[in-house]
């Protein structure tokens, strides 16, 4: 069986000064009133898993205001075994990632899974992996494979930087302070990175592709869904494309070639969602999104990672809500919050765990089903 989290402990975390909450494999519901905090504790499960927040790049953002700092702590089982998985932060420090007490260096070593558990996280803002601009999706597709990878990881940083450094020479050379022929050395490091970083996105092209058509076929209807990978330059053309672009790119002071131009392109029946897309139809595709990450870290590690999905219900109608709380209830573990408990029917209730969320503290109802989970 795949890992779930067993429990977990917030000090200083956005409204939580102190709390903990078990919970239980399977289904987790969240439920409270509006700005409790259901959002901030999914949050902070994603914060422990991954060593960051999905909602903000500034750690600072999640310490509870006038604290100075935050920890989050999280113990993990797997199979027979247990891990103790620690996050802390101070603003002006290094964030310290720990698991078992043992301090882990890399944070991308972290955020693939080293504790080995993984999280795929839905939060309202998501809604923007489809409707929003193309370094939206590129930003999903990054995260998924550097929670996979940490090279990954790496080579996306480092070749964002490079990417940087070129666009600053482009600019040198434009005004006459650097000479063309410099363009060669950066060209070489950009597109070694750059490789790295498109046949990382190639490989997962297709499978992610029958993952989100088979999801978009129970969570939407029959009709044909896509999602397909758009280069600016394929692999094989893309050293040439650079170098054919280098006067364009001189002119405009910026890299008009590369994984950084790419985008994914998300269709129905043929239709672009991104552009003609209803609410609806947004909504449901970036769950099928969610739920294709789902299948191809299944695919990818062989273990299923910890759903933490925000809010998903209310938009829904009751066919979609049954069929979402099949999938939780029979997902390794899903923690999903909600303002109604309405939205879920009675049976898969009884087989959930429910958690009060109000003004920052978490009541802990007691579970009939599965498991008395402790
Ligand atoms: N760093 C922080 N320190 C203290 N409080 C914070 C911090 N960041 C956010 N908050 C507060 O936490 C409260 C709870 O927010 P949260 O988004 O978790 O609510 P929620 O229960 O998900 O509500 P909703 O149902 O409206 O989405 C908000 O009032 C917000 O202002």
């Amino acid at each position: 069986m795949s890992a779930h989290i067993r429990a977990i402990r917030l000090v200083n975390f956005r409204n939580y000064a102190g709390a903990t909450a078990l919970l239980s494999p399977g289904l987790n519901v969240l439920v409270g009133e509006n700005a409790q905090g259901k959002t901030n504790l999914l949050e902070a499960l994603a914060f422990v898993v991954s060593g960051s927040s999905p909602r903000t790049p500034n750690d600072s953002e999640v310490v509870r205001w006038g604290e100075g700092f935050v920890r989050v702590e999280a113990r993990v089982v797997d199979g027979g075994h247990e891990r103790r998985l620690a996050v802390g932060y101070a603003p002006g420090s290094r964030k310290r990632l720990t698991v078992d007490g043992a301090p882990v260096e890399s944070l991308a070593r972290y955020a693939a899974g080293v504790a080995g558990v993984r999280a795929v996280t839905f939060f309202p803002d998501d809604l923007r992996v489809v409707k929003g601009s193309p370094s939206d999706r590129r930003s999903f597709l990054d995260a998924l494979l550097s929670s996979l990878r940490p090279a990954y990881a790496r080579a996306a940083a480092e070749y964002a930087r490079a990417v940087q450094q070129r666009n600053q020479l482009l600019r040198r050379i434009r005004d006459g302070l650097s000479s063309e022929r410099t363009l060669a050395t950066w060209d070489r490091k950009v597109v070694e990175l750059g490789l790295v970083l498109l046949e990382g996105r190639a490989a997962a092209a297709a499978p992610l592709d029958e993952h989100f058509r088979a999801s978009m076929r129970a969570l939407y209807g029959p009709q044909k869904a896509a999602v397909g990978y758009s280069y600016s330059a394929t692999p094989e053309r893309y050293a040439q494309a650079l170098r054919e672009a280098h006067s364009a790119d001189i002119e405009r002071g910026i890299t008009s070639v590369g994984p950084h131009r790419d985008d994914l392109r998300i269709l129905l029946e043929g239709v672009d969602l991104t552009t003609y897309g209803s609410q609806g139809q947004q909504r449901l595709a970036t769950l099928a999104l969610k739920f294709a990450a789902r299948d191809y870290i299944r695919d990818a590690t062989g273990q299923d990672p910890v759903l933490l999905f925000d809010d998903v219900m209310s938009e829904l109608d009751e066919r979609r809500r049954d069929y979402l709380a099949g999938c939780f209830l029979e997902s390794t573990q899903a923690v999903i919050s909600t303002t109604n408990l309405r939205y879920f029917e009675p049976g898969a209730l009884r087989r959930a765990r429910v958690l009060g969320i109000s003004g920052g503290s978490i009541s802990q109802t007691t579970k009939s089903g599965v498991d008395n989970g402790g």
